[in-house]
């Protein structure tokens, strides 16, 4: 278990700011984190921040270790991350790029053991059928699914996952999110998770951290932060959020109300 403190990080691209002062609330074990906003708010630049990708000002620590200062082996095996671009195709297979990502990682398991547990994701998410396909002729939707497997393959600490539902059908949406709550749960690891789908972040994440412009919006507990004049703020739509039959709150958006404001950088 690992717990991940994110403090006033700012990040400069080609001589321009990119996030100003972003803190997330503490990444607990057993905790996902949504992180929204509008394109070119900075999600993916902040993520890519935290697995120490490019370079950050600020603190990004794992139980009071700047990520910077861990040793490569040792962040590989701590933290994983999904980039949003979903996998190439290759001429590999699923279950091949699954066994040489968890050797990559030394993950400590025999191999009738590593065997159960491709087996087990797969199944989860619906790969068995393609497990010894080339990825080549996959489809988006099961590439991206793939990608997923190969993030929780080595059992890291820690999920840093860029949009991982974007290419998927409301099924597999719904299956990827609850394997990755499960790994969590099961695990103790802590998720941060960039989704365009606020209704997604609503009903699956413990907490919601809203990015525009490169700056935090704000930051909470989903009932308690999503609102009509936050989603109007961020996103400029008039939207209303109820309460389902669930007890989940939902967004329910209703038309824009101004062109999108998000490409603009910090000040
Ligand atoms: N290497 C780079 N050099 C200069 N600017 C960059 C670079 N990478 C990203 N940016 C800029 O940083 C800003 C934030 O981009 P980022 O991809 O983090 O946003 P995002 O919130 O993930 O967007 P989306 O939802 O569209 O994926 C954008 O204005 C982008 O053009």
């Amino acid at each position: 278990m690992a717990v991940m403190t994110v403090r006033d990080v700012d990040v400069r691209l080609g001589g321009r700011p990119i996030l100003s002062q972003v803190s997330l609330p503490p990444l607990q074990p057993g905790r996902l984190t949504a992180l929204i906003g509008p394109n070119a708010a900075g999600k993916s630049t902040l993520l890519r921040a935290l697995i120490g990708a490019i370079p950050a000002r600020g603190t990004i620590a794992i139980d009071g270790t700047e990520v910077r200062n861990i040793d490569r082996h040792t962040r590989r095996g701590l933290l994983s991350y999904m980039p949003q671009a979903v996998p190439q195709g290759s001429s590999l297979s699923p279950y091949e790029l699954a066994r040489s990502y968890a050797r990559a990682t030394e993950l400590a398991l025999s191999s009738p053991d590593l065997d159960r547990r491709i087996a087990e994701l797969f199944s989860m998410l619906g790969l068995m059928d393609d497990a010894h396909r080339p990825m080549q002729v996959l489809s988006g939707g099961k590439r991206q699914l793939v990608g997923l497997c190969l993030t929780v393959i080595h059992q890291p600490a820690i999920l840093l996952l860029d949009e991982p539902t974007s290419a998927l059908d409301l099924h597999w949406q719904l299956a990827a999110i609850s394997m990755v709550r499960g790994y969590l749960d099961r695990n103790g690891a802590t998720a941060v998770m960039a989704l365009h789908d606020v209704n997604l972040a609503l009903r699956f994440s413990d907490e919601i951290a809203v990015l525009k412009h490169g700056r935090l919006v704000a930051a909470g507990a989903p009932a308690d932060i999503v609102s009509p004049d936050l989603i109007a703020e961020v996103y400029g739509v008039a939207a209303r959020v109820e309460t389902c039959s669930a007890g989940f709150p939902v967004l329910l958006a209703d038309r824009p109300t101004s062109t999108a404001t998000s490409t603009a950088s910090p000040g």
